[in-house]
């Protein structure tokens, strides 16, 4: 073919795909009310995977992302992870994982989509201004318990290949989605999933793309990082069972106060973490790191507003997003067994169990973190001298994950970014884990971008948690938008990269 033909065929693909574009988000702004009724219905299935007595919902959950996208004409399999050992022992099936495939053309790449469909706890009683699992629209906002974490993300990847199916056109790339009801909970059975289909499943995926966080602003962005995260409980136990803090108080030592005293050499009050060995494994913050957090666009008084706080650990950017992002931190999350109600109880708890949790980064490990907090939490128990029992256990072990921002995939994620939002994307770190981002990486040896659609203040994970209509609809604009741009890299020119 001459040059002349070459770039008229080229002139009439771009317009087919310019018009197809066009075709695509009319579609979807004219589906939008669809879109947030099955967001609802999603919101309303409680499936937290933290409270064992929600474990049907979960389940029922999985059923519903399956025949979701059976009825969407994929390949799906809902696959069995097997159990879970609780702490007193017992067992519980494991929600299983939904696997999904759309397109089989070996001249197209292939992208998994992961996402979950597990939410953390919600209670009306905890604050909420509106019932946590009835989706409610304020000012063209979604709150409900999951909107943004991760039922909305999920949908619109889900709605971004309808709405190529609905209108008959091709999908510009083969995409397979990975979706799971254990992630809050640190994924468990996910990992050997993963280990076993890596010559079946997943054999044939060249790219994973996950949407599980959100913006750092009102600006788009792409993820190129995410904190681990070693979560520990730290029981200890005393008399037999509760006491009168009356009649039994000065003569018992107290398994609470000695939690209190070992929880208290954890971390300082300016921050700074006191177990040995910990901040000396962090890799040193590189000047282009330096330089990359100066250039980002963040009101610390929009932050400070945001979460209703007077007064910051640090009061310079580099530093704020340097300690969001990529340094360790410690957060005592609750006591199990300590006395909560309203009220005035007056008690002794004989057993009480510490929850706590250190984000990790690069170059932290988990196995060695889990060494370091267990020999540090013994020794400085063993100072005090106190007969109770302290045991300490690691539940959750999840590494950080960092990728190359140079691979195409990161330039495909900012061309369809300009394209929807006409803005250039914010290059960002997450905080929060997804604690199976790093076996993608390790196992399959697979590239992996993340593109939030979540907005800054969804407030996952708290109080009326939300997903904009606008992040919501935009988002799907986005993910469409993405595929075709991924359709672009070329084959060979990654190869060497993945
Ligand atoms: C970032 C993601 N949306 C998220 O919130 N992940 C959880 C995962 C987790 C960590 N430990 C246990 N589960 C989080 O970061 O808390």
């Amino acid at each position: 073919m001459n040059l002349p033909a070459v770039l008229s065929l080229l002139l009439v693909v771009s317009t087919v795909q310019a018009f197809q574009y066009t075709e695509l988000t009319q579609f979807i702004d004219s589906h939008q009310e669809e879109y947030v009724e099955t967001l609802r219905d999603w919101v309303a299935i409680e499936s937290d995977s933290s409270n064992v007595m929600r474990r049907k919902d979960l389940h029922r959950m999985m059923d519903v992302v399956a025949q979701k996208l059976r009825l969407m004409g994929g390949t799906v399999e809902l696959v069995d992870i097997g159990e879970q050992e609780l702490p007193d022992g017992q067992t519980l099936l494991l929600p299983k994982v939904v696997t999904a495939q759309f397109g089989t053309d070996v001249n197209k790449h292939t992208v998994c989509v992961y996402g979950h469909v597990d939410v953390q706890p919600a209670k009306l009683e905890d604050g909420w201004a509106t019932d946590p699992y009835n989706l409610t629209d304020i000012n063209g906002h979604l709150y409900g318990r999951g909107a943004s974490d991760n039922k909305a993300p999920v949908l619109a990847w889900i709605h971004a290949v309808g709405a190529y199916q609905a209108l008959n056109m091709e999908l510009p790339v083969n995409v397979k989605f990975v979706i799971e009801g254990m992630e809050e909970t640190g994924s468990n059975g996910l990992d050997a999933m993963i280990l076993a289909q890596r010559d079946t499943f997943f054999s044939d995926v060249d790219y994973i793309i996950i949407s599980d966080c959100g913006w750092l602003s009102r600006r788009p962005a792409l993820t190129y990082g995410t904190r681990g995260n070693c979560y520990f409980f730290a029981e200890v136990a005393g008399p037999k069972q509760d006491l009168h803090s009356g009649v039994y108080g000065g003569t018992v030592i107290e398994p609470m106060t000695d939690l209190i005293g070992i929880l208290d050499t954890l971390i300082s009050p300016s921050g700074k973490i006191l177990i040995p060995g910990i901040r000396e494994a962090v890799a040193p913050l590189s000047d282009e790191e330096w330089k990359m957090y100066q250039d980002i666009q963040f009101d610390i008084e929009d932050y400070k507003n945001k979460i209703g706080v007077s007064q910051l650990m640090y009061s310079n950017k580099v530093d704020l997003l340097a300690h969001r992002w990529r340094y360790p931190t410690v957060t005592i999350h609750g006591i199990e067994g300590a006395f909560s109600d309203p009220g005035t109880k007056t008690v002794i708890p004989a057993k009480v169990t510490a929850k706590f949790s250190i984000r990790q980064v690069p170059d932290m490990d988990p196995a060695m973190v889990k060494k370091q907090v267990t020999d540090y939490l013994h020794s400085v128990f063993a100072k005090r001298k106190s007969p109770n029992k302290l045991k300490v256990t690691m539940v959750i072990g999840a590494k950080p994950w960092l990728a190359d921002t140079q691979h195409p995939l990161y330039e495909a994620g900012k061309i369809a970014i300009k394209r929807v939002f006409d803005m250039d994307a914010d290059m960002i770190r997450e905080g929060g884990t997804i604690p199976i981002a790093r076996t993608f990486q390790d196992v399959l040896g697979k590239s992996i971008i993340m593109i939030p659609i979540g907005g800054f203040d969804d407030g996952m994970h708290s109080q009326n948690e939300k997903m904009s209509r606008y992040n919501y609809i935009e988002g799907t604009k986005l993910f469409i938008s993405y595929l075709n741009e991924v359709s672009q890299i070329q084959k060979t020119s990654v190869s060497s990269l993945n």
